[in-house]
């Protein structure tokens, strides 16, 4: 795993509102290939970190690297730009819109692209694409492009706004909290989705409250608290009392008495 391609890295980065520290002097890594869960307590920075990532509020300090070069993320286009494409909670899917628009938002295919802004979308075109995305993504059976997003289950809608993301070659897709207000059935869909994202080359990055879904689908799982990554280890070599102890960052002996939150 080590030798693996490193997709991003993160050195030391900061990030302020007002006085509240909320990201200092974070540091991680996620390879290619990898699924890396992003853990924390309420407050611990991972949104904030994933938000920076992603260009909609930009790090005060600290280093950014993609594929080993050094990178300025300052917007949501630099971000994609580097292959980095973010899922948020809301999932930014257009509801009023068909599944087919809305995997190509904003970079529908058009006639007469001279026209610019004013260029009509090719709807044939767009169709088709959207058919075969669904179809390489496996959920074809299912959906059908021309189907509105506002018809569909929240299970659904994430993986439309997954499809989305590999549609653009994403190497790194980042996902915020992608099973919550899920039922068990459709978080069981979505988590199977991250591990075919996985299976097609992408990194993924996932915030979760869920320890049990870390061990579901992540290879590597990373701690934040107060702002800082305070660890990270590799799936297989710990358990789920260890992950908890080091969220609430207390000795698992002291947890193991409890008998754990889970
Ligand atoms: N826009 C903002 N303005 C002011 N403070 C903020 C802002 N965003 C986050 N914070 C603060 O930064 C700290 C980290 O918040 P963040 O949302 O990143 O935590 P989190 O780990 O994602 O928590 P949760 O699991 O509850 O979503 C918190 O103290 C929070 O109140």
């Amino acid at each position: 795993m080590n030798e693996a391609q490193e997709i991003l890295r993160l050195d030391r980065v900061r990030k302020s509102f007002g006085n509240v520290h909320a990201l200092r002097n974070a540091s991680m890594v996620v390879r290619e290939g990898e699924v890396v869960a992003l853990l924390g307590d309420n407050g611990a920075g991972k949104s904030t970190l994933i938000k920076a990532i992603s260009g909609v509020h930009p790090f005060d300090g600290g280093e950014i690297r993609v594929r080993g070069e050094k990178a300025e993320i300052r917007t949501a286009r630099d971000a994609m730009d580097l292959g980095i494409e973010t899922i948020h909670q809301d999932t930014s899917l257009a509801p009023d819109l068909s599944i087919a628009r809305n995997l190509f938002l904003g970079r529908e295919p058009v006639k007469m692209p001279w026209l610019g802004v004013f260029a009509p979308l090719d709807f044939g075109a767009l169709n088709q694409a959207a058919t075969t995305l669904l179809k390489r993504v496996g959920i074809s059976k299912k959906l059908d492009a021309d189907v509105l997003v506002n018809t569909l289950s929240g299970g659904e809608r994430q993986s439309i706004a997954i499809s989305r993301a590999m549609q653009f070659a994403a190497k790194l897709i980042i996902l915020d909290e992608p099973t919550n207000n899920l039922g068990v059935e459709e978080t069981h869909g979505v988590l199977r989705f991250v591990r075919d994202v996985k299976a097609a080359g992408h990194s993924v990055l996932f915030i979760t409250h869920n320890i049990h879904h870390v061990f579901q689908v992540a290879d590597r799982l990373v701690v934040m608290r107060r702002g800082e990554v305070v660890a990270e280890r590799a799936v297989a070599d710990t358990d789920l009392l260890s992950v908890e102890a080091l969220i609430m960052g207390v000795d698992v002996a002291d947890l193991a008495q409890d008998g754990g939150a889970h």
